[in-house]
């Protein structure tokens, strides 16, 4: 509040952003720069996101921080390749026992980008029109990341004092899985994440252009395929059409039988453990500032399986939902090859809400896909297994540091923010709670249309800047309240 003693404060730190915004903004154009791509398993790539790595730890260095880089090995991919897994950022500026200790989760690594994806710049040159900064990794997640430490920077150089200590965790293969990450966390749990408090995420997006938001659950997911394979080689359709039973058919027909064309899972008992809907919880989606039309629209989408605000936002965050994603073995290229596929490999996944149960979800798939194999009488070999599995995460927003982000909120941009989940799945929030055992926050910037993963990435100016002081509001506000 414009009262607390801690005013001045804030608008000598705020003050003091706007007028180095520039410079920030040229960090981020450096950092963007490099192609820190993880999951292209490309040797000049990996050296691109070590040396990423390695800026990141200089700069945090050069702010007073000690930072170690924790080596993970080498990762080894299924053509027999090796390639060095990017050590992971261990950095920490504080150790006040007076003060609380947030501890900042992020990552440096970016999706795949080529211009002829169909980006209207450079993604790797970071370009600023009307006030939107475009550039692969320029919301996911290095604008963030910055944006922690400008917060961090601004107090230095004003010569004021840090409210908190800071640690940082940031990786270098999330969008490849977060690989070896969960190891790390469990051998560190004793010592550098003893001393932590309060766990502060930020990679994922408001639901607004405008309009701020704290995230308290993320679905889960697991992962499946399933393989039906007739032989280890592909056969000539006018040779063998007719006397086979076709491997592609049997899996179209396993993939079809997962969801009706409503959306709705017809696995039996997948719904079963789902959370109750609570009238409490119910009334939490009208508040939010959702424009569906124009979320409709700019998603180019005709119609959405459902037709208001509530249904959609439940339908994406506390429900779960089946998606088809491919199959390898397929013959997908354009032409007219007239093959009957030998062995395909269909790949479908379930996001997890709660409280479902992982191992009871593999089970129920397990059994169903065996039934509906065995009602085709089908001479081929079936095998499903579940290759990844991803706890859904939710938090106690009445934790003091959502309290914290609240304020810090009202303080930077005057409103109160939209209280959110996020559908897709940020796995290591429910391994930190789970082995840290501290409060997770997630404390997003970026804007509902930033396009993650997609073409055209963007950050806008504002929310680079902005959300660089909600940062700095917000470790003010963590002080306060942990005293
Ligand atoms: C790798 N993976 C496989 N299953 C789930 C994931 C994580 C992935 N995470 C994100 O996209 C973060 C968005 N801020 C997703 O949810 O698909
Ligand atoms: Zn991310
Ligand atoms: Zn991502």
């Amino acid at each position: 509040s414009p009262f607390s003693p801690q005013a001045g404060l804030l608008e000598k730190v705020f003050r003091y952003m706007d007028l180095h915004q520039d410079e920030f903004v040229q960090t981020l154009k450096e950092w963007v720069a490099i192609e820190s791509d993880s999951i292209q398993p490309v040797p000049h790539l990996r050296q691109e996101l070590l040396r990423m790595m390695a800026v990141a730890a200089e700069e945090l260095r050069r702010l007073g921080a000690s930072v170690d880089l924790e080596d993970l090995g080498s990762q080894q991919l299924p053509d027999g390749q090796t390639l060095p897994i990017p050590p992971v950022i261990l950095g920490e500026l504080g150790n006040d026992p007076g003060k609380p200790t947030v501890c900042v989760y992020g990552h440096l690594d970016v999706q795949p980008a080529t211009q002829a994806d169909g980006w209207l710049t450079d993604p790797y040159t970071l370009t600023e029109v009307d006030g939107k900064l475009y550039g692969r990794g320029a919301t996911d997640n290095k604008g963030p990341v910055l944006a922690w430490i400008n917060a961090m920077s601004t107090f230095r150089a004003l010569e004021e004092d840090l409210p908190v200590n800071i640690k940082f965790i940031i990786e270098g293969m999330e969008e490849a899985g977060s690989v070896a990450l969960e190891e790390l966390v469990r051998k560190e749990k004793d010592r550098f994440f003893s001393s932590v408090d309060y766990i502060v995420i930020s990679d994922n997006l408001w639901v607004s252009q405008r309009r701020p938001a704290l995230i308290y659950g993320t679905r889960g997911n697991c992962y499946f395929t399933v393989e039906v394979t007739c032989r280890d080689q592909d056969f000539h359709s006018g040779t063998f059409g007719g006397i086979l039973q076709e491997p592609m058919a049997d899996l179209v027909a396993l993939l079809g039988s997962l969801t009706d064309s409503a959306g709705h899972i017809l696995i039996p008992g997948i719904y079963d453990h789902v959370a109750p809907l609570t009238e409490e919880e119910k009334e939490l989606y009208g508040a939010i500032d959702l424009d569906l039309e124009e979320y409709r629209n700019s998603s180019r989408v005709k119609k959405f399986l459902f037709d208001t605000k509530e249904e959609i936002l439940m339908h994406l965050w506390r429900y779960p939902s089946l998606s088809i994603h491919g199959i390898e073995g397929a013959f997908d290229e354009p032409g007219t090859k007239t093959v009957i596929p030998g062995r395909v490999l269909g790949k479908f996944s379930i996001r997890l809400v709660p409280h479902m149960n992982m191992s009871v979800v593999e089970k129920q798939v397990q059994q169903y896909l065996q039934y509906i194999f065995s009602q085709r009488n089908s001479s081929n070999q079936m095998a499903v297994s579940m290759v990844l599995g991803l706890h859904p995460w939710i938090a106690d927003i009445k934790d003091h540091q959502y309290l914290a982000a609240k304020r810090a909120i009202k303080t930077v941009f005057g409103t109160e923010p939209d209280m959110i989940r996020d559908g897709s799945t940020i796995p290591i929030a429910k391994i930190f709670q789970d082995i840290i055992q501290k409060s997770v926050l997630m404390l997003p910037l970026g804007a509902v249309d930033d396009g993650e993963h997609s073409q055209n990435e963007k950050i806008n100016r504002w929310n680079y800047i902005e959300g660089s002081k909600l940062f700095a509001a917000f470790f003010l506000e963590v002080a306060q309240l942990h005293e």
